[in-house]
């Protein structure tokens, strides 16, 4: 059995969970909303607007409308559509990358105070820059954090509880 994971461990490793999930073939990302209580009240990757399977993950065509940057729903702005409360006011948002200038805009706006990121590896583009400005001057509390393991194992037959039997389905008894 493995160790049980701090608090902090398991919201940005579940927003790696939830980047497993885009099919963006550069960049997946995950993003957590967690209450005052440390309770999630949203989850979301990136992911195409719902529906349709008509835009392209490119991002170097010619025609800037072939690309997926127009298109394309943000972690963060998913894991806001997805919440599950009346409001977002004093939440802290986990994501595993730095929010562009859009989904900072909306962190503000929603009264979000905290965000937790993992990755700034967009670090030197413009919309990375604005937004670290946007949170700068609107007093929204930025922190980099990387869980104590960066790998964890995720294996259902731990559920199990006992590692040396064979691999049983959920709905299958002991005797
Ligand atoms: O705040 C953000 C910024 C970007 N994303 C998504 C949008 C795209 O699917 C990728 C970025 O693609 P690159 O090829 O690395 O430019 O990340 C997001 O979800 N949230």
């Amino acid at each position: 059995m493995s160790e049980p994971l701090e608090t902090e461990d398991f919201f940005m490793h579940l927003c790696s969970l939830a980047a497993k999930r885009s099919n963006d073939p550069v960049t997946r990302v995950g993003s957590v909303i967690v209450n005052e209580d440390n309770i999630i009240v949203g989850v979301g990757h990136n992911e195409m607007p719902k529906n349709s399977n008509k835009f392209s993950w490119e991002k170097d065509n010619p025609n800037p409308l072939e690309n997926k940057g127009p298109y394309v729903c943000h972690a963060e702005l998913n894991a806001i559509v997805n919440k599950n409360a009346a409001n977002l006011k004093n939440c802290r948002i986990y994501v595993s990358m730095f929010p562009c200038n859009e989904c900072a805009k909306l962190i503000i706006q929603l009264g979000i105070t905290e965000v937790i990121y993992y990755s700034d590896k967009r670090a030197n583009k413009d919309y990375t820059k604005a937004s670290k400005r946007m949170f700068r001057e609107t007093g929204v509390k930025v922190r980099q954090f990387s869980p104590k393991n960066e790998k964890i194992s995720i294996d259902c037959d731990e559920i199990n509880g006992d590692k040396s039997r064979k691999r049983r389905r959920p709905d299958e008894s002991d005797s």
